[in-house]
Order: structure tokens, then sequence, then C-alpha cells
């Protein structure tokens, strides 16, 4: 019985699952936190990486492992494999300056005779996305304008699942004693297509790297781009050889296997055994809703990301920077636990009789508005009830994503089935008023690490050296019915443009 291990770096904790490669079954699971904040030391992703591998009975008895983490996290190392500056993850919104400067050059390169809608669309054609500030080339250009010097020792660019592989490979900074091996970093096709800078769709579906627009980003000729380290791309279910090594301080056993890895919503695809028509909506810190997909979309109104998967096809997917920290606000002001704040949702009428919440806490990317805030609407004496606030927060987190699922629906995505995934998705009040806001039944798969999940697949993938992941049992389910309320998502239209 082999054990293979998956590993959930995301934003607000780092989660391990030991599963038995052959059946899939849950050995052991191990967590910790990662610290608040927009920008963080990945440092601190190692320690609750050790943390949680010491909390699952620790690895060394592990065959292989992969790493799943939140996607588009800037990763900046110097020729000594140390980190240049803390890493700025995928919801610090800085870069929306340069995100907006990228759109408008891509669309007029001789900086003349084209509209932002030309860019817009520019971007989703060469790289299935258009820019917002999450996306890791946004970042890399505010990085050339205000941080220059940082800019200049840049010799090498990761994602944050790319960087911890790198160091459960035993790779890591000189200082700390370690081979700080840059051509050793590895990443996967569904993580690389979220840069900005990565094709998924070239090279017959391979993806390629687009150096001239990393150059574009950090303003320097193709040649410089070409001299920066990027994660070599490897194959879903490929190791490419990496293997840990014998080092001290490693977690995880010399000779172990190490697969790709990939960025969370591709793990969660991989971990739910999602097929064409299932649509997931995770809420997690991030709101997503993503589909398993045979084409690439390029949707140049930006609502929809034209990411790949980590199994060799794509990802359309809408993400908000608000989903399940909406409802830690909600809790906190109403000084209750999430099983309260659900009490409190599911007794106010639906609708919360015109109370609603626009809920850009922490601006917002889909639709693009980083400056926004959230605002309450349609407050009267009569709607200032603790039940009131609480509806309004569940089912304005929820009218985002249903617009969401509207774009995805435009680009040609079939939805027959919704799978509610992410932290959130235990909230008994999200699943009641999930199917009213969202206008179909929700399904909701036992409570689990899902991304985590994808990982330990796909490291049992690469163990088995085999054309496909392993096919393990998927998990029992719930589906949660309810008549769909049109009134909640007309009240929330009407009001989600006035901030
Ligand atoms: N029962 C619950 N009801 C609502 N939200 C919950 C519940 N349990 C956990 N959460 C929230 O889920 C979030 C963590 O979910 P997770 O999917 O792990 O996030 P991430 O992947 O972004 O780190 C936290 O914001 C937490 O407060
Ligand atoms: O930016 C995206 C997807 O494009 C986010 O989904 C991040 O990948 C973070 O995920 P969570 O930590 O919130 O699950």
């Amino acid at each position: 019985m082999p054990l293979v291990a998956g590993v959930d770096s995301s934003t607000q904790s780092c989660k391990i699952v030991v599963r038995d490669a052959d059946t899939g079954a849950l050995v052991r699971s191990g967590a910790a936190q990662h610290p608040d904040g927009t920008e963080v030391d990945p440092a601190a992703w190692w320690a609750a990486f050790r943390e949680a591998s010491d909390a699952a009975g620790g690895l060394d008895d592990v065959a292989a492992i992969a790493v799943g983490g939140q996607q588009h996290g800037m990763v900046v190392l110097d020729a000594d494999g140390e980190v240049i500056r803390p890493a700025l993850l995928w919801n610090d919104t800085r870069s929306a300056d340069a995100a907006a400067d990228l759109v408008r050059e891509l669309g007029a390169p001789s900086g003349e005779g084209s509209s932002d809608a030309d860019g817009a669309q520019a971007w989703a054609d060469a790289v299935g996305s258009v820019l917002v500030a999450s996306l890791t080339v946004t970042k890399l250009r505010w990085l050339a304008d205000a941080e220059p010097e940082n800019a200049a020792r840049v010799a090498a660019v990761a994602l944050p699942h790319d960087w911890l592989t790198w160091r459960v490979a035993g790779f890591g900074p000189r200082s700390e004693g370690l081979e700080p091996d840059l051509s050793a970093l590895v990443t996967d096709r569904s993580d690389a297509s979220g840069t900005g800078y990565f094709d998924a769709s070239a090279a017959g579906g391979a993806g390629e790297y687009r150096r001239d627009l990393l150059a574009l980003a950090l303003r320097v000729d193709v040649e410089a781009a070409e001299r920066i380290v990027l994660p070599r791309v490897l194959a879903p279910g490929a190791s490419g050889g990496v293997a840990a090594q014998d080092v001290a301080g490693s977690a995880v056993d010399g000779g172990a296997l190490i697969g790709p890895g990939a960025g969370d919503n591709a793990g969660a695809a991989l971990g739910l055994g999602m097929v064409t028509g299932d649509v997931a909506v995770s809420i997690g810190t991030s709101g997503v809703v993503s589909a398993i997909a045979a084409e690439q979309t390029a949707d140049g109104s930006g609502m929809v990301t034209g990411f790949a998967d980590a199994a060799g096809a794509y990802l359309p997917l809408a993400c908000t920077l608000n989903a399940s920290r909406v409802l830690d606000a909600a809790r906190r002001m109403l000084g209750v636990d999430h099983a309260g704040l659900s009490r409190l949702a599911l007794n106010a009428p639906a609708g919360a009789e015109g109370l609603v919440l626009v809920p850009y806490l922490e601006g917002e990317r889909t639709p693009n508005r980083p400056d926004a805030t959230g605002t309450l609407h349609g407050l009267r004496l009569a709607t200032t009830r603790p039940e009131h606030l609480a509806r309004a927060h569940v089912e304005g987190m929820l009218c985002g994503l249903a617009d969401g699922l509207d774009a995805l629906r435009a680009q040609g995505v079939p939805v027959e089935r919704l799978l509610l995934i992410g932290g959130g998705a235990q909230s008994e009040a999200v699943r009641r008023i999930a199917p009213q806001v969202l206008g179909m039944p929700v399904t909701v798969p036992e409570p689990g690490e899902y991304v985590a999940d994808g990982a330990a697949r796909q490291a049992a993938w690469v163990l088995s050296g085999a054309d496909s992941a392993p096919s393990w049992s998927t998990s029992q389910a719930q589906v949660y019915e309810a008549e769909p309320v049109p009134a909640i998502r007309e009240q929330y239209a009407a009001v989600r443009d006035l901030v």
C-alpha cells in the first residue's frame, strides 16, 4: 500500500492529506495557518508546510507528493535563491494601474490608434485572460516601476506552488546552507496559465512561455527576459525526474517522487473528478466558478479567465476577491460564530426585504474594480435587524458568483451540475441560499480538502507512470434544492454598479 501526499498551500492555510495511492483512502491529514495580509514572506509557507506535515504524522513514508497552491502570487528570487521581497499575492491590488498600462500597451504597441477594449482582447488572445491586478505579469510591471533595484536582481520568477515544490525537493536559499539551483524549479501548465506570460494553448496544447510579454512587463529587452529562469513546465502526471533529496530539515524522505503540482482551482477539479458539465463553486478567500473545457476561452470582457486544468485540458474560471471573508466580516460585525451567522441569515426572508450588500470589501477583480469598497443599499428601520444584515452578506457574496456563472455560460461552457466547495461551503445558510441565487440545485460533496486531494491524486498518477490519473471513488454528496428567487439578483444588479 504505497502512500502519497497532497498539499494545498492556500491563501489562509496549508493543508496536507496522506492517501493510499491505490484506493485513495484517507490515511492522515494535518493543517497549519498562514499569516494574514496580501504580501507574505514565502518562508511562512515553508514553516506552515512543516507544521502541517508534523500534524499529519510526518511525510517520511510517502512515495510521492504534489503541491497545489494559491495562484498568481509573485515570488522573485535572486541568483542565490534568496527571496528578493515578500511575495505579492493574487488578492493584492497594488498592481491595478500596471495592469491597465499593460492592457493599453499590448493594444497599441506604437502608442497610438487603439482602445482599451483592443488591448483587453489582445491579452485574451495571447494568454487566455485579460489582465487584472491578480495576474503575476502585472505584479512584475509594478516591481519594475516601484522597486527597480529589486527588479534588477530578479534571476527567477516562481509561483507559490513552484517555490514550495522547490523547497520540498530540497533546494533553497544559499543563506540557509541549501543548494540554490534555480534550474530545478518546476511548475505545471495550470498554474503557469495564470501568470499572464504563458500561452497554454501553444505547442499543440503543451503551452509555451511568452518571453516577449515578460520583457514588456519588466521593461527589458527579450534577450534579458530570456536570462530570467522560469520554472520548467512538467506535463500532467510527469515527475520530470524530480525527487526529494536527503536534506536536513526536509520533511520528505530522499527519493520520494515529486509531481508537477497545480494551481489550487485546477487541483480541486482533479480532486473532485470533475467532467464536462460540472462547475465548481468554491467559497474560500476567493470566490471561484470554474469548469473543465476542451478549448481555451478568450473572453475580452475579462469576466472569464482562460486558464488550463491539471490534466491537459482547460479551466475557464471567474474569480472574485470577496467570498468567505465577507461572511467572516459579517460574523465580526454581528458578534456571532459561523453557526450563529447561518441561523440569522436563514431567519430573514429571501431578498432581506430589500437590503443589498455589494461585497467589494477588498476591492474587486470580477468585475475589475480594484479601488471599490463594499456598500449596503436599502437600509430602512425595517431592514436593520441582524437577520437582514446576515442574509444580505450571504446573498451579496453569492450574487457575485452568480454573475461569474452567467459569464461562464456566455463563453459556451455547459453548466449541468454545481459542486459547492471551500471553507464557506460548510455554512448551512450558504448551502440553502445558493440554489435560490444561482438558479439551480447545488451538490455539496462531503466536507474535505479537495485541492489537497487533487494534488494527492496527481502524486499517485506520477507514481503509477500511467497515462491518466487513477480513478479513486468519489465522496458522498448532498444535494440542496430550492426554488430560484430571481428578485435577489435583480435587486443586486440594480445597485452593483453604484460603487
Ligand atoms: N462553517 C463555516 N461557515 C462559513 N465559513 C466558514 C466555515 N468554516 C470555515 N469558514 C471560512 O472558510 C475560510 C477558509 O476556507 P478555505 O477554503 O480553506 O480558504 P482558502 O483556500 O482561501 O485558504 C475562512 O474564511 C473561514 O472563516
Ligand atoms: O486567484 C485565484 C484564481 O484565479 C484564487 O482562486 C487563488 O488561487 C486563491 O485561492 P484560495 O486560496 O482563495 O482558494
